[in-house]
């Protein structure tokens, strides 16, 4: 069992550019500025940003797969760079268009990676774990995207792994498949593997992340728990809350309250009342509702979610810039 108290992968200020680009005349782009992490055994890290912030560049530099220009990276104790085959052998890498041979059935192609290793994960068990085995007879040039991401995560994981590396490990999956995938996840992180994952789901992130890494147009731009999260995004914005509600429409404009408290209707007969809230406000939208009889429907009150703290943080920009 890896010890749990040291990190898997150690990235410190990574820089990657990439090209030679056309449309820049051949010129390079630095796509990745200058992105941090760490990723420690038995937890679920996660690198979360939104298309073209640098995760999948990022991942491909922590395994070795891409060059970098600058920055350190070190991965079970080796740099990347340098990796023989006993380092690749110790980490399972799903790639993002799964990578997988198209005229291969899934498990004939399982066992043959699974040769490749000296103590493998029993076949049969991983396939019927992730529901393979129903699909079993078609080639993977046939299958669905989210059958493809089931069959690419196996392969990832048959070489019984100290480190895997997901790149969007839910994409394309409908909700019963993605319950299968975050349970063998849940698996993976208690049997003290360290799991590294890119997502632009938040819902993943909130629902996976031991620690994540917000990154941002090729720089990490935060870190830290869910919790942790949370919290500096409601110390930087006051405390903001939102109360949801229904009532009948066309009563935004009768309310009054504090400076910077606003009552907003969304939906017809759907508002939100935004802003610093505070016990007080609870008293006065009371107030605002008995003065006109009303009765709200489905009212609830909800903090920051890791949403409110991603929109706060990313710009949306991509990662690249003209080195
Ligand atoms: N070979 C390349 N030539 C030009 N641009 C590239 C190259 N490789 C990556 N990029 C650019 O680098 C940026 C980062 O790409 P990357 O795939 O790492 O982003 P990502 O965060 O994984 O996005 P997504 O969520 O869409 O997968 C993007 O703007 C991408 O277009």
């Amino acid at each position: 069992m890896p010890d749990r108290s040291t990190a898997a992968l150690v990235v410190d200020h990574l820089v990657k550019d990439v090209g030679p680009v056309p449309a820049l005349e051949g010129r390079m782009l630095r796509v990745i500025h200058d992105v941090s992490l760490r990723a420690r055994f038995g937890e679920v890290t996660v690198l979360l940003g939104t298309n073209g912030a640098g995760k999948t560049t990022t991942l491909a530099c922590a395994q070795g797969l891409a060059t970098r220009q600058g920055g350190r990276v070190d991965l079970l104790g080796a740099d990347p760079r340098d990796a023989g085959p006993d380092l690749r052998a110790r980490v399972g890498v799903m790639l993002q268009d799964g990578g997988l041979p198209p005229s291969w059935r899934p498990i004939p192609l399982l066992r043959h990676l699974a040769r490749l290793y000296r103590d493998p994960l029993p076949v049969d068990d991983l396939a019927t774990r992730l529901g393979i085995d129903a699909f079993d007879r078609t080639s993977i040039r046939r299958l669905s995207g989210g059958q493809k991401q089931r069959v690419a995560l196996a392969a990832a994981l048959v070489g019984r792994p100290e480190v895997v590396f997901l790149d969007e490990p839910s994409a394309g999956l409908d909700p019963q498949s993605r319950t299968v995938v975050f349970e063998l996840i849940d698996q993976l992180r208690r049997d003290g593997i360290a799991i590294v994952l890119t997502t632009h789901l938040l819902d993943d992130a909130q629902r996976l992340a031991d620690y994540v890494y917000i990154i941002d147009a090729g720089r990490s731009v935060a870190e830290g728990t869910v919790p942790q999260l949370l919290q500096d995004h409601s110390a930087r914005s006051a405390g903001t809350g939102r109360i949801r509600f229904d009532a009948p429409s066309g009563l935004a404009d009768t309310y009054t309250g504090r400076a910077g408290v606003t009552l907003t209707e969304i939906s017809p007969g759907g508002y939100v009342l935004d802003g610093p809230l505070r016990p007080d406000d609870l008293a006065t939208l009371g107030a605002w509702f008995a003065a006109r009889d009303v009765m709200p429907v489905g009212l609830t009150l909800s903090t920051a979610t890791l949403e409110d703290v991603f929109l706060d943080l990313a710009s949306g920009a991509t990662a690249g810039g003209e080195r």
